[in-house]
């Protein structure tokens, strides 16, 4: 239920109150501007949503959708806040890491799956923004959006670390902290998530982070069992990049050495993890090449899982367990199917939520072998 035109609101007009559920936002629209393509970008920014705000950069024709996205999940029971405000029992603190700035650590087990945070985005930001203004007005718009965020909001995103010395320190922020999402189809936004913006790198994380079109939502969850004052982690890189390439993406875009549990072990060690990365990048290339006889898919599916458990690489889990879970059912070996199926529902539900692309596919998959009879 929405009350509110869009195309009346102009820049710098009263607020205008919107219902959306239960609850009633106050937008307001602020500066607008052309870029080089003649398309004009407008910043639309609520101070009451989420309880903290929210400043939105966007063309100007895709705010009445943008807004509806965020606006339909208002009453989401798991959404978290900036440690500052109310939250009703969170699993974690902000605390000191060495070597790190700030960090969040478990403040009591995680188990395996448990959501630990949830959020939707303090900033959006449309990526197309880089082609259509000079570097200096995307610096004057970016400030411009994190000064429409309430005083508290923009003084917790100036806390945030920004690690571009001699950069702006409205843009490093970002720079540092934002993730793409998509949002509206093929539609490319850079999000920043206030909480999840604490969580520092781990190669072999212990959180997973998911962001559901749908929901307008980041969702972390356990990958793992994570014990009380362990830092939670998530992964800035592809963990099957080898230990070369997540280096070197870490020091240039987030301008760290990377010290994890992975990147720290001796260098005979890392070399056997990179040629295991080899072998498990090589044998998804098989399973997806359509090249193999479905006679031999099934000795590379369970490789792949071997590779992906000595890896601990527990994101890439419930698809090699897919991978194995097709591979039997296609030579009709219903049993072993069967295990892999259930193995693969169970873990991707819990590491990935219910929005994990191959869960209803793997559903109907158990339903067919489980019809006595039943062909695959
Ligand atoms: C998204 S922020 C994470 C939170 C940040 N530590 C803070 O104090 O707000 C990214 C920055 O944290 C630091 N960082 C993250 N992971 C790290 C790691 N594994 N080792 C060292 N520094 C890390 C780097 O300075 C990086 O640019």
């Amino acid at each position: 239920n929405y009350t509110v035109s869009f195309q009346s609101l102009s820049p710098g007009s009263p607020i205008t109150s919107v219902v959306s559920g239960l609850t009633t936002h106050k937008l307001s629209k602020g500066l607008c501007k052309e870029g080089f393509s003649g398309a004009r970008y407008c910043i639309l920014y609520s101070y009451t949503f989420d309880a903290r705000g929210i400043s939105i950069l966007a063309l100007e024709e895709k705010h009445e959708y943008l807004w509806q996205r965020l606006a339909l999940w208002a009453s989401n029971p798991y959404l978290a806040h900036m440690p500052s405000s109310a939250m009703s029992r969170p699993s974690f603190a902000e605390v000191d890491v060495l070597g790190k700035g700030k960090g969040l650590a478990a403040l009591r087990v995680i188990f395996p799956g448990e959501i630990v945070l949830a959020e939707r985005p303090l900033i959006l930001i449309d990526a197309q923004l880089k082609s259509e203004y000079s570097p200096q007005d995307i610096i004057s718009l970016r400030r411009e959006l994190s000064a429409s965020l309430p005083q508290e909001s923009h003084e917790y995103f100036m806390q945030l670390s920004g690690w571009h010395e001699h950069a702006d320190p409205v843009d490093s922020r970002f720079d540092s902290n934002s993730f793409n999402i998509n949002l509206g189809g093929e539609d490319t936004f850079h999000g920043l998530f206030p909480a999840v913006a604490r969580l520092n790198h781990d190669c072999r994380p212990n959180l997973e982070y998911n962001w559901s079109e749908d929901t307008a939502t980041m969702t972390l969850h356990a990958a793992r069992r994570i014990e009380k004052d362990e830092e939670l982690t998530i992964s800035y890189v592809r963990g099957d990049f080898s230990s070369h390439q997540r280096q070197s993406r870490l020091k240039s875009t987030w301008g760290f050495d990377c010290a994890c549990s992975l990147c720290s072990l001796p260098s005979y060690l890392q070399e056997e993890s990179d040629n295991r990365l080899v072998i498990l990048n090589d044998s998804l290339r098989m399973l997806d090449s359509n090249r193999l006889l479905p006679a031999d898919k099934p000795a590379i599916a369970e490789r792949l899982v071997h590779l992906v458990e000595m890896e601990r690489l527990y994101t890439l889990l419930p698809e090699s367990y897919a991978y194995a879970a097709r591979a039997y059912a296609e030579i009709e070996d219903k049993h072993t199917a069967l295990k892999y199926t259930t193995l693969a529902i169970e873990h991707g539900l819990r590491i990935l939520g219910a929005e994990w692309k191959s869960w209803r596919e793997l559903v109907e998959l158990e339903e067919k072998l489980l019809k006595p009879n039943g062909r695959t």
